[in-house]
C-alpha cells in the first residue's frame, strides 16, 4: 500500500495532468425543484460560478440544506441543472441524455457518506462491479482489482462481505471501487462524516495520495471545517444555494471576507480569551490598563521567537494569555493573544514592532 502510485499501475498512462486548466466548470448553474403537492418550488442553487483545477482538491462546505449535495449531484448527472452550464474537461454536458451521462460518469468516481457497498457480494466483488457493467475482460478485472485493493491496503480482505469491515475499510472499498474505470474526478460527498476522527485521517491521507500521485482532481462536499483544512487546495462556502466565499484554503482561513466563512475558520483557528478575563474586559481602556491583543501568525512568522523579540526590541513584558498553531493546507497558522501595557509611548511601540514584523494586531479590549 505504500508503493508510490502510478497513473499507468491502472494502464491509463497518461503523463501528469496540468494543474491550469479546469477539471470541472459551473457557469451561472442554478438549479430549482419543483414544488410537490401544492408547495412552492425549492431554489437550492443559483447562480453558481465555480470552477475546480485539473489536478486539486476543492472542497465545499457549507451548513445543511445549503446545497451540497444538489451542486455535486449535478457533476456526474444525478440531477440536471435548470440554468447556466456545467463543462467537465471543456465539454458541455448540461444537456448530456441518461445515455450520455452513462459513459460520461465512466470518468467521475464517486464515494458516500454511507459507503453504499452491495451486502451481498464480497469486497473484490464490490470493486470488480463498475468494470463488469463496464463489460472488462475476466482476467483485467482480476489484476486490476487487485492493484487496487493493494492501493487502499485491503489486499488481505478481498474476500470478506461490507458487514465484516469496519466504516474506515469500507470507505477504502468505496474509493477503491470508484476509481475502478480510472475516472479523472472524483467527487465525495461528506465522505468521512460518518468516521471517527483518527479514521478520518487515514482517508483523508489516502484520498490526497490518490490526488497527488494519480493526478486526479477531488471535488468534495462537506459540513466540516478540519477536512477542508487537511486537505483542499481550494474552498468553497456556501449558503442559501449561493457561493458566498472561494479562494484557497489558506488565504480564506487567514483572511475570510464572509462572516459565515468566518464562523467555520474560527471554530480550528480561533482562540478564546480565558473566561476570568473575558468577563472583565472593556472597550476602552482606564489608565493602568492593560490592552488584550489578538496577534496572527502565517507562514514563516508562525515559527519565529516572535514574542522574545518584541519584548527585547520594545522592552515590554509581554503576557501568554492563549496561543494555538497550526498548519493548513499544510503552511504553518496560528492566533496569539497576549496582554500589554495599554499607556503610550509603550502601546504605540508594540504595535510598531508588529507591523515591522509583519504580524496582523488586533485590540480585542481593555483590563485592569
Ligand atoms: N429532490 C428535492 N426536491 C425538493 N427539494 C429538494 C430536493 N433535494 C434537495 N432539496 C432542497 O434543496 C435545498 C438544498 O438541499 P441539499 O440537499 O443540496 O443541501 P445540503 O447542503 O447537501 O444539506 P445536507 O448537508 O443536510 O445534506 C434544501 O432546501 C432541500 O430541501
Amino acid at each position: 500500500m505504500n508503493a508510490p502510485l502510478r497513473r499507468d499501475a491502472f494502464s491509463v498512462g497518461a503523463a501528469p495532468i496540468p494543474i491550469a486548466a479546469a477539471a470541472i466548470r459551473f457557469e451561472n448553474v442554478g438549479k430549482v425543484f419543483p414544488g410537490r403537492s401544492g408547495q412552492g418550488s425549492v431554489t437550492a442553487l443559483e447562480g453558481i460560478d465555480l470552477a475546480v483545477p485539473q489536478g486539486s482538491i476543492l472542497g465545499v462546505i457549507g451548513r445543511s440544506g445549503a446545497g451540497k449535495s444538489t451542486l455535486i449531484r449535478l457533476v456526474n448527472g444525478l440531477e440536471r441543472a435548470t440554468s447556466g452550464r456545467i463543462l467537465l474537461e471543456d465539454e458541455d454536458v448540461t444537456g448530456l441524455t441518461e445515455a450520455g451521462w452513462r459513459a460520461r460518469r465512466r470518468t467521475t468516481g464517486m464515494i458516500f457518506q454511507h459507503f453504499n457497498l452491495l451486502s451481498s457480494r464480497t469486497v473484490f466483488d464490490n470493486v470488480a462491479l463498475p468494470l463488469e457493467i463496464a463489460g472488462t475482460a475476466k482476467a483485467e478485472i482480476k489484476a486490476r482489482v487487485e492493484t487496487l485493493l493493494d492501493l487502499v491496503g485491503l489486499s488481505d480482505k478481498s474476500g470478506r462481505y461490507p458487514a465484516e469491515l469496519s466504516g474506515g475499510q469500507k470507505q477504502r472499498v468505496g474509493i477503491a471501487r470508484a476509481l475502478a474505470t480510472e475516472p479523472k474526478v472524483l467527487l465525495c460527498d461528506e465522505a468521512t462524516s460518518a468516521l471517527d476522527p483518527e479514521t478520518t485521517q487515514s482517508i483523508l491521507a489516502l484520498l490526497k495520495r490518490v490526488n497527488r500521485e494519480l493526478g486526479l482532481t477531488i471535488l468534495l462536499i462537506t459540513h466540516e471545517i478540519p477536512v477542508i483544512k487537511e486537505i483542499c487546495d481550494r474552498v468553497a462556502v456556501i449558503e442559501g444555494g449561493r457561493i458566498v466565499e472561494e479562494g484557497e484554503t489558506f488565504q480564506v482561513f487567514t483572511r475570510p471576507q464572509h462572516p459565515t466563512t468566518a464562523r467555520f475558520v474560527e471554530t480550528v483557528t480561533g482562540v478564546e480569551l480565558p473566561a476570568h478575563l473575558a468577563d472583565r474586559i472593556r472597550p476602552t481602556a482606564k489608565a493602568g490598563d492593560n490592552a488584550i491583543l489578538r496577534i496572527t501568525f502565517t507562514g514563516e512568522n508562525a515559527t519565529a521567537p516572535v514574542i522574545s523579540r518584541l519584548s527585547s526590541v520594545v522592552g515590554v513584558d509581554v503576557n501568554i494569555l492563549a496561543g494555538r498553531i497550526d498548519a493548513i493546507a499544510g503552511q504553518p497558522f496560528g492566533s496569539l493573544l497576549v496582554s500589554v501595557p495599554a499607556r503610550d509611548p509603550e502601546f504605540s511601540a508594540v504595535l510598531g514592532a508588529l507591523k515591522s514584523l509583519d504580524l496582523k494586531a488586533e485590540v480585542l479590549g481593555h483590563v485592569s
